[in-house]
């Protein structure tokens, strides 16, 4: 069996503990991913989806539970280990691009390489190989605003690639999109998790998208359950 690379076990998270609005999002969820598996989160509105991408992430702590990030425990690491091991092993991408808008493509997916301490070729020729692979490469000089966004969101998945992370955290990444470009983009984005042997964790809506994916994890009641 491949290796784990993410280990979530027994996280708790409230928020406004205390208070009259005080809600338990996640009241023990557990999670293992492995090297080359695509799993489907799928959740209803509200149910912790963003919460739980958020400490499997390391962007959030949950109150109660540990995370294990390709072999490292995160608990009770300070924020310069945790935002470490976030740029080296985590790539995520959102509904929305978020790509710099003052940037080509290409830069978009060379700068966070460069801030990784890679050399510029090095970081040119991973963008470029990166942006070919989505067939975007054509497009490697325009800036976010003369891309369509079915272009604008292969540029995000190809940024989020970049540093050859371990892990892919994904928050509806084709949910703008119009369901044809939805699934362009979606192959895309799954060849680029096949062909780098990611461990990818993928939230949608979309079941049509979800029954594409090794497994279907469904958070409901703050725990995680198989879907058949
Ligand atoms: N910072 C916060 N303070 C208080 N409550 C919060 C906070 N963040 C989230 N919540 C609440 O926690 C619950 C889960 O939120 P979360 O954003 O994780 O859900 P979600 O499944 O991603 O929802 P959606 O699919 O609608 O984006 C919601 O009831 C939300 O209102």
């Amino acid at each position: 069996m491949n290796e784990v690379t993410m280990r979530l076990n027994g996280l708790v998270k409230t928020y406004l503990k205390g208070t009259p609005g005080e809600v338990q999002v996640l009241r023990g969820a557990d999670l293992e991913l492995r090297a080359g598996e695509a799993v489907a989160l799928v959740a209803p509105s509200g149910a912790g989806k963003s919460t739980l991408l958020h400490i499997a992430g390391l962007l959030d702590t949950p109150d109660v539970g540990s995370v294990e990030i390709a072999g490292k425990t995160v608990n009770g690491k300070g924020d310069r280990t945790r935002t470490a091991i976030r740029r080296q092993d985590v790539g995520f991408v959102y509904q929305f691009h978020h790509l710099l808008p003052e940037f080509t493509a290409l830069e978009n997916i060379t700068l966070p390489q460069l801030a990784n301490g890679v050399s510029e070729k090095a970081a040119q020729d991973r963008a470029m190989s990166l942006l070919d692979r989505v067939g975007v490469a054509p497009r490697a000089h325009h800036r976010p605003a003369a891309l369509s966004g079915g272009e604008q969101q292969r540029v995000a998945f190809c940024r989020a690639l970049a540093n050859t992370p371990k892990i892919l955290l994904a928050d509806e990444p084709t949910g703008n999109l119009d369901p044809e470009t939805s699934d362009q983009v979606f192959d895309a984005l799954m060849a680029l998790v096949r062909e780098e042997g990611l461990s990818a964790l993928i939230a949608t809506h979309n079941m049509d998208l979800a029954a594409r994916m090794d497994r279907k994890l469904r958070l409901e009641g703050g725990v995680l359950r198989p879907v058949e």
